[in-house]
């Protein structure tokens, strides 16, 4: 009898081929040009993307990345790879592993093509994002669709949503954390999550169900697809594996974009608050992101942390992200396994 090979896609969001200026402009270009991540007509998108937002933000972003950068690239790719090989290696020969990136490269087609190319019996797609969220998750199943779409045979796919409940990825996480919680006391732990537009949510709210007040705080069928539900939720599960009590942490939102109200509290002004009410050691996750990348090391690890200080904090540390953890690498099989 044919052997049966599963595919498995892995995607992340995708990073710049090098910190150029024009590699990141070009990503900029990519990214922000996508109808799901600037949800506005074409048109205005066009002239905000191309004639404002990539051409003044890519010297700057080029500085950040120019940091990041390490012997072999972007964490966010390297460890991609990583990943990937160790995957395949626990999944064993009845499963070929690729790796796409939503924007840049490697791309989806290029990853999609080496699984074309060994006859997969099915697709298994699973976004690197912990979250469902129509920017990331949303657009990236879009794109698959799209690819496949135009294949003469197209294959049964099956679309991993999120994880952000998974046992595994919490555990993996919560080690991360109580390594750091060994070596230092902290008076308060932030769990600091991407951002999105207040208005992403509101229009994948099932029946007006999330109107982004209490709302979120509770989890069940309605909501469950709200981004910021879904982030809440993910920090009780890490609070329970950390043996946090209510008052103990909080949840909150950075990297905002332009004018519009993006979902609250945002992290920057939450952590002025904290140092005036005291809380002067903080430790802080970014549950949003499975590896290091410009919104961790640099927003978190760094601008957060000079802002915390001039504050008056005297702490701020970062959790370090997922990256290449055998426990993470736990997580995707057993996700992959039960598909
Ligand atoms: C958790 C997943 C992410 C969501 C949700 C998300 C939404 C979102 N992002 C922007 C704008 C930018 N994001 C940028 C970087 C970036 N974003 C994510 C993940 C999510 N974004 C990652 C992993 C990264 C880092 C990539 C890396 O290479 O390290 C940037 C570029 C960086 C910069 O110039 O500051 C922008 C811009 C929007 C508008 C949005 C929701 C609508
Ligand atoms: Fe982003
Ligand atoms: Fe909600």
């Amino acid at each position: 009898m044919a052997k049966n090979t599963i595919g498995v896609l892995l995607v992340n969001l995708g990073t710049p081929d090098s910190p150029s200026t024009g590699d990141v402009r070009k990503y900029l270009k990519e990214f922000l040009m996508d109808g799901r991540v600037i949800d506005i007509p074409v048109v205005p998108r066009t002239m905000l993307v191309k004639g404002i937002i990539a051409p003044f933000r890519a010297p700057k972003s080029a500085k950040e990345y120019a940091k990041l950068w390490e012997d072999r690239g972007s964490p966010l790719k390297f460890y991609g790879y990583d990943v990937r090989d160790m995957l395949q290696e626990k999944l064993g020969s009845d499963y070929k592993v690729a790796l796409g990136m939503r924007y840049q490269s490697p791309s989806i087609e290029e990853a999609l093509e080496e699984l074309r190319a060994v006859n997969v019996s099915r697709i298994i797609v699973v976004p690197l994002f912990p979250q469902y969220a129509s920017a990331t998750t949303g657009s990236v199943s879009e794109k698959v669709n799209s690819i496949v779409n135009k294949w003469q045979i197209i294959p049964s796919i099956t679309h991993i949503n999120q994880f952000m409940d998974h046992p595994k990825f919490i555990e993996a996480f919560a080690a991360n954390g109580r390594e750091m919680m060994s070596k230092q006391d902290y008076d308060h732990i932030i769990f600091s999550y991407h951002g999105v537009p207040e208005r992403h949510i509101k229009k994948g709210s099932v029946g007006n169900q999330c109107q982004l007040s209490t709302c979120c705080n509770v989890f069940h069928e309605r909501n469950r697809y709200c981004y910021r539900a879904q982030c809440f939720y993910t920090s009780r599960l890490l609070a329970a594996a950390l043996g946090l009590k209510e008052d103990q942490y909080t949840t909150t939102f950075q990297s905002r974009l332009g004018k519009d109200p993006w979902i609250q509290p945002y992290t920057d002004e939450f952590l002025k608050e904290l140092s005036e009410k005291g809380k002067k050691k903080v430790l802080a996750f970014s549950p949003a992101f499975i590896a290091d990348c410009l919104e961790t090391t640099l927003e978190v690890g760094e601008e957060f942390k000079e802002e915390f200080m001039e504050a008056g904090g005297e702490v701020w540390d970062l959790v370090p992200s997922l990256n290449d953890s055998p426990v993470w690498v736990d997580c995707l099989e057993d996700l992959v396994r039960k598909s």
